[in-house]
């Protein structure tokens, strides 16, 4: 279970999100929405601690999160935070074995039961095959497999995604956040997309304007009025087997203008 209460937190002594406020229960896929710049990711962030708040309080299984520390952690909380570059001459092995960090002692070779849970991974992710391969030379995609991988070997009970799907196709990004449903971790995930949001969390929280501006199920959160509202577009509610699906227009759409098209008149 993740608690944040009344958190204010910014950069620089100013503030991005203020008094914000949430709660993944235990196993439940909490999704963190909202525009471009409205404070996604530092509220992500300051769930495992990378960032202070300069008011608030993070719980994870009622402990501060600031108290956790090391191998305790990391073995509640798996992060695959943005872009996280890295040039180390590691292979994809060796990369998804740093999950299993607090699991191993240190120096200590790899075990047998290390083998199988990066083999596992891995192959959860469809990366098995990239087992050998040079981590930095993977494209966006694989890489974000490899990196979810490492999150899957440390199996932590906590886990904390920014934007996950990034870079993925259209196959891994539902095949991703299906498995993370069935993980039965905690789990927080950034999202852009609404409809993969509304599909695979039970609960939304939509930050904007340097708080949270709702929160709840999708179908409470994804109001057509509200999102209008947020982002500036239409949105049509449309049930696909019983699931909420959204088909977006712009608010204001200007008229197409196809370059190949006979002008007319
Ligand atoms: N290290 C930093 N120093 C200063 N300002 C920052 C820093 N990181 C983020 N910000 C600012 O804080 C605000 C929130 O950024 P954040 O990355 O949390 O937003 P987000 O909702 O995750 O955005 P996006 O959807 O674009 O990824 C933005 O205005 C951003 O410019």
């Amino acid at each position: 279970m993740i608690t944040a209460t009344d958190i204010s937190v910014g950069y620089g002594g100013k503030l991005v999100i203020e008094s914000a406020g949430l709660q993944a229960g235990p196993g439940e896929v909490v999704g963190l929405i909202g525009p471009n710049g409205s404070g996604k990711s530092t509220l992500l962030r300051t769930l495992y601690a990378a960032l202070k708040p300069t008011a608030g309080l993070v719980l994870v299984d009622e402990r501060p999160v600031t108290e956790l520390r090391g191998n305790e952690l990391a073995r509640r909380i798996a992060v695959v935070a943005q872009e996280t570059p890295t040039e180390l001459p590691v292979s994809v092995a060796e990369m998804v074995l740093l999950g299993r960090a607090p699991h191993r002692k240190a120096l200590a070779a790899m075990s047998r039961e290390d083998h199988r849970a990066v083999a596992s991974a891995l192959a959860r992710v469809g990366a098995r095959h990239l087992a050998d391969r040079r981590y930095s030379t993977l494209s966006g995609g694989e890489k974000q497999r490899v990196l979810v991988a490492r999150t899957l070997a440390q199996q932590a009970e906590h886990l904390l995604l920014d934007e996950p799907t990034n870079h993925l196709d259209i196959r891994y990004q539902h095949e991703l956040l299906r498995m993370v449903g069935e993980l039965g971790t905690t789990t927080v995930v950034v999202l852009h997309d609404l409809n993969l949001a509304a599909r695979y969390c039970s609960k939304l929280v939509l930050l904007a304007n340097g708080g949270i501006i709702a929160a709840g199920t999708p179908h409470q959160v994804l109001a057509p009025e509200l999102l209008l509202q947020v982002y500036g577009i239409h949105a049509q509610p449309v049930l696909v087997d019983g699931i909420l699906q959204l088909v977006f227009s712009l608010a204001d759409e200007p008229e197409l203008q196809h370059s190949g098209s006979p002008v007319p008149g």
